[in-house]
């Protein structure tokens, strides 16, 4: 089983993962504001703009992260920002609370001028994260090895801890894996979601424009 050194590792991603969460008062805008596309487009704008700022702090606190090279550090989060956005909002979903997020959360992305051939891959991948049942260390866990490791092949001992909740299923870690490669290719399908967006002259936030290399 795990070592003391990585538990203590892991209970410090559970407690980064854990403090840096979207503003209760920014995530309740999902119930309140207007219901149209371009109320939709904006709300998860801000969404993702709070979203990214969470991501930066939560990285942050991941132990060794800051003693990395600068350029390293803002190349690790741009590479991984949409993937550790989609894992985020997928909990969103499997998490079905606070009450009522999961449905409005849904209804606005799909009515947010995202074209059909995309939306159907998302949320193919929001159930299939739903169907894992990750409890919150594994869901912190997993968003570090995306924010940590976006083109290293993955390290080895991650593998101890869900074997630790997951005994009867030895494959239970390669399942999640597999969902990590489910999430590369939403990458590229979000690539064309912007870029079709940005036609219909929507636009982002200065954050959001930074870590997407857009305008
Ligand atoms: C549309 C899309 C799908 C997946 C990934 C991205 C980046 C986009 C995507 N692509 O572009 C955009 C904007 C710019 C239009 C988006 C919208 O991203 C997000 C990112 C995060 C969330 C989010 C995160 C945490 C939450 C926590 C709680 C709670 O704890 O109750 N509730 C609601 C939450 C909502 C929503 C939309």
């Amino acid at each position: 089983n795990c070592s003391r050194e990585q538990r203590a590792l892991i209970q410090a991603i559970l407690k980064a993962y854990e403090r840096h969460q979207i503003p209760h008062d920014v995530a309740k805008k999902l119930l309140h504001d207007q219901y149209s596309v371009e109320e939709n487009f904006l709300l998860l704008t801000e969404m993702a703009t709070n979203q990214v700022q969470v991501l930066v702090e939560f990285t942050k606190n991941i132990p060794g992260f800051l003693s990395l090279d600068h350029e390293d550090q803002i190349a690790l989060l741009k590479g991984s920002a949409v993937e550790a956005m989609f894992l985020r909002s997928a909990q969103v979903f499997s998490s079905k609370t606070p009450a009522g997020h999961t449905e409005v959360l849904e209804d606005r992305i799909r009515k947010s001028g995202i074209s059909e051939e995309f939306i159907i891959p998302m949320f193919n991948f929001y159930k299939s994260i739903g169907g894992l049942h990750m409890n919150p260390e594994e869901q912190a866990l997993l968003t570090a090895i995306t924010i940590l490791t976006p083109d290293r092949p993955y390290v080895k001992d991650q593998s101890k801890l869900c074997t630790l909740h997951h005994p009867h299923e030895p494959q239970y870690f390669a399942r999640l894996l597999g969902r990590l490669t489910e999430l590369r290719s939403l990458n590229h399908y979000h690539t064309e979601i912007i870029s079709s967006w940005r036609v219909s002259d929507h636009k982002f936030t200065p954050l959001l424009c930074e870590i997407w290399d857009v305008q």
